[in-house]
């Protein structure tokens, strides 16, 4: 039987699997415990050096076992909740004995230090004490899996905790588990917050500009980048000579630009430049605002910027090398025109294949639709294959822990009725990231869609952006798409028989923000595709001006007899497109008489001894009969692969005139419209050939079309090149380009689908 399409978008709900299910089950069974613990004031029931003994054997086993020994680690939160949006100064501090357990204590905060090393499974973790010596578990969840490094949390860091939810965890001990990004400030050991218990010794010589510089220098040649730019930001409390200020401003751009803030690198530079007489050389600053801009595919900006370098300093060789590559990503964002070769072969170098390129959008915008939120419309008329959007990811993610053998991942996020794992649980962490990081990004990612999750207006407290965690966790479960390492990959290893396990499918998870605008129809009229994490959006049929562009969140072409519409339930809506339509509308015994018919030619297909072709075609022809409308109107899935698989026998036994009638009847029950296709005159010229309308795509549309060119060549040779040239269009709609099409299909195959057998991806 063809092997399908993967599906399409991602909503990934382990909490059915074996082992996630024992885990929820076990918690479950924990809860009623917990219940009674609740409100209960967090006085510690184990001595403090029990606790921070119990830790570090974990720690330490965590470090010897091996990776087949990890269990699932589960983390469970009863229920989503907002991040604090209150001020610190509004905020009363707490000791742990003051705290409430399974409750989030608002309106305080506490301030709390670090007795052991951190530790990373699920959250970052450490035992920490408050200033009586009363020890719990603080589990930092979100953060970046630095912080439990070498160049992260050290023992002995100071953090204040907003509004902090103690828990009870599954040993029994307290803990504070923080969720929001925002909830959690890392306190610079100098900072007025700290106890003079817990301060360091500061020397005359400490409190001097160039001092704190030096200290930020030190930490930024170990690449301790928070540290750094405390240190640095310490520095120009202090009154300094302008040379010195902008030394530092401009170590401190860099700090900001190598872990990731690239908002503030730019407002750093800019301050600098906007001084009347900035007194360093503004190259550099000049320099690291073009690559921040950069980084934020600020690409118009990024080159001007490069330029105005260029002019005040000519002559700098990577100036002129990082000016011709913003270049490129402006003409990329420009006009669409990509290399995609040479980005198929840049998937082979990256991992994970994230590929530096720009964001082209096609004749598309966002417009309200009628009944279902925001769509994607067309703003000029397109061509079936035309290109409509390549998307840059926004975030990309890997399951770095999946365990092929189990398809399951050792980490699990919960709530009591879902469970992520993986993937998910890495997306979200790196959008609650970058969205800290730049809140410039905030805007345009929370005006994506929500589903039903109510979240706070505030954005930011404490000059510091709010990112609500559970408000990214939804936002990605309504709009990540899984992806394969490239769509070429997968084309070719279904047409070889091998396609890759389903979770290869989803090895991959991503945001394409305007992508994610679609809205689903099984009668779609785009496709998409992948080459590393740009997402290729084609259109599948001939468009006017201010069509709503439709994708499948699931394919609706589905293995076996059965009909039924696509299962959609994840996103909250079930599809009323034709199709679907149809299907609701269809008796019973119509669809159970068809389900017949379908099973007896499976069977058949499936037999090494077929009947004679006669028999075969009755049964298609009473398949035909049981549907009431028109193929063009509602498209047959079931006869499509039914036509085709006879089509394919009738190549295989050289009937090449057989070939084009149930080839053509194939497409047809897709709803194509093709004239000409049948005519087989001596006169035809290749124009007779003439697809009118187009109908639904799959990767099985370009064997159909590499069978029909075959056969023409034997029976109507006129028609052999535009039938190639409709199996190119379709390939390029598949995979996302047809710079590859010769590669992977000639007519001098030795399959009846034309696929090489050199295609290799
Ligand atoms: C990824 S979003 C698509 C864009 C969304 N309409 C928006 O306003 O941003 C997915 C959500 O769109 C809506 N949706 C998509 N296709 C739909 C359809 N065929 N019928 C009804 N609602 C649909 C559902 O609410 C679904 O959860």
């Amino acid at each position: 039987m063809p092997v399908l399409k993967s599906p399409g978008k991602y909503s990934h709900n382990t909490s059915n699997s074996p082992p996630h299910s024992e885990a929820l089950k076990a918690q479950t069974a924990n809860s009623q415990h917990v219940k009674e613990l609740k409100g209960q004031l967090a006085k510690p029931v184990k001595p403090r050096s029990t606790i921070i003994l119990e830790f570090e054997s974990r720690r330490i086993l965590a470090h010897t076992s091996d990776r087949a020994s990890i269990n699932i680690k589960s983390s469970f939160i009863s229920s989503a909740y907002p991040p604090c949006t209150v001020p610190l100064d509004k905020l009363r501090k707490a000791m742990i004995e003051d705290l409430r357990l399974e409750t989030h204590n608002r309106g305080h905060y506490i301030l709390l230090r670090t007795v052991t090393p951190t530790e990373t499974m699920m959250a970052v973790t450490a035992i920490v004490e408050d200033e009586m010596g009363n020890v719990l578990t603080l589990q930092l969840y979100n953060q970046e899996k630095e912080l439990a490094g070498p160049q992260g949390i050290e023992e002995g860091d100071a953090i204040v905790v907003k509004e902090p939810y103690v828990r009870v965890m599954a040993d029994g001990n307290y803990g504070i588990r923080v969720d929001h990004l925002s909830d959690v400030n890392f306190v610079p050991k100098f900072h007025d917050l700290i106890p003079y218990s817990w301060r360091e010794k500061v020397t005359e010589i400490d409190e001097s500009p160039e001092s704190w510089k030096e200290k930020g220098n030190k930490f930024f040649r170990q690449a301790s980048y928070r540290a750094a730019i405390e240190c640095y930001s310490k520095a120009l409390e202090f009154d300094h000579p302008p040379g010195l200020g902008t030394t530092i401003e401009c170590n401190r751009t860099l700090a900001f630009l190598n872990s990731g803030q690239f908002d503030a690198a730019i407002l750093g530079v800019e301050k600098e430049l906007s001084k009347p007489d900035p007194s360093i050389p503004s190259d550099k600053a000049l320099f690291r605002k073009a690559q921040a801009l950069y980084q934020l595919q600020r690409f118009s900006e990024s080159c001007k910027t490069y330029k105005l370098l260029s002019e005040r300093y000519p002559g700098s060789p990577l100036a002129q090398e990082e000016l011709a590559r913003a270049s490129a990503r402006l003409a990329e964002q420009n006009t669409g025109n990509y290399e995609f070769k040479k980005m198929l072969s840049e998937t082979k170098e990256r991992r994970p294949p994230c590929l530096d390129h720009a964001t082209y959008i096609g004749p598309v915008a966002v417009k309200k639709t009628e009944s279902h939120g925001n769509g994607l419309f067309t703003t000029a008329v397109v061509k079936a294959g035309d290109l409509l959007l390549c998307e840059k990811a926004f975030s990309y993610a890997i399951d770095h822990n999946y365990d092929p053998s189990t398809g399951l991942s050792p980490l699990s996020v919960s709530h009591p009725d879902r469970a992520f794992n993986g993937a998910d649980a890495e997306l979200i962490e790196t959008i609650t990231q970058k969205l800290h990081k730049n809140p410039s990004l905030l805007d345009s990612f929370l005006e994506l869609h929500r589903g039903t999750y109510d979240a706070m207006n505030v954005q930011e407290v404490d000059g510091k952006p709010v990112v609500d965690t559970f408000l990214v966790e939804h936002i990605v479960d309504m709009n990540a798409f899984g992806s394969p390492i490239s769509s070429r990959k997968s084309h070719i290893s279904s047409r070889k028989g091998t396609p890759p396990p389903e979770n290869e499918n989803f090895q991959y998870l991503g945001i394409w923000p305007l992508a994610s605008r679609m809205n689903h129809s099984c009668f779609n009229n785009a496709c998409h595709s992948f080459i590393g994490d740009m997402m290729i959006i084609r259109a599948t049929k001939d468009l006017a001006p201010n069509t709503e562009i439709t994708a499948w969140y699931r394919s609706p072409f589905s293995s076996g007899a059965s009909e039924k519409p696509v299962d959609l339930k994840p996103w909250g809506f079930g599809c009323d497109c034709i199709i679907c339509q149809d299907i609701a509308q269809s008796t019973e015994s119509i669809l159970s008489t068809r389900k017949g018919y379908l099973e007896q030619l499976r069977s058949i297909f499936t037999s090494p001894r077929k009947p004679k072709a006669r028999g075969i075609e009755r049964l298609l022809s009473k398949v035909e009969e049981t549907y009431s409308k028109p193929a063009c109107e509602v498209p047959r899935l079931k006869q499509w692969i039914a036509y085709l698989l006879h089509a394919k026998d009738c190549a295989e036994s050289n009937k090449p005139k057989e070939v084009v009638k149930f080839g053509l009847k194939a497409l047809e029950s897709l709803g194509y419209i093709i004239e000409g296709g049948n005519a087989l005159r001596a006169s035809d010229s290749e124009n007779s050939l003439l697809v009118k309308t187009w109908g639904l795509m799959d990767d099985e549309v370009v064997s159909c079309w590499m069978m029909l060119a075959r056969a023409y060549r034997l029976v109507a040779p006129a028609l052999q090149a535009r039938a190639v040239i409709y199996a190119k269009i379709s390939y390029k709609i598949c995979v996302g380009e047809d710079e590859t099409f010769y590669k992977t299909y000639g007519q001098h195959s030795d399959r009846t689908d034309g696929l090489l057998p050199t295609a290799r991806y």
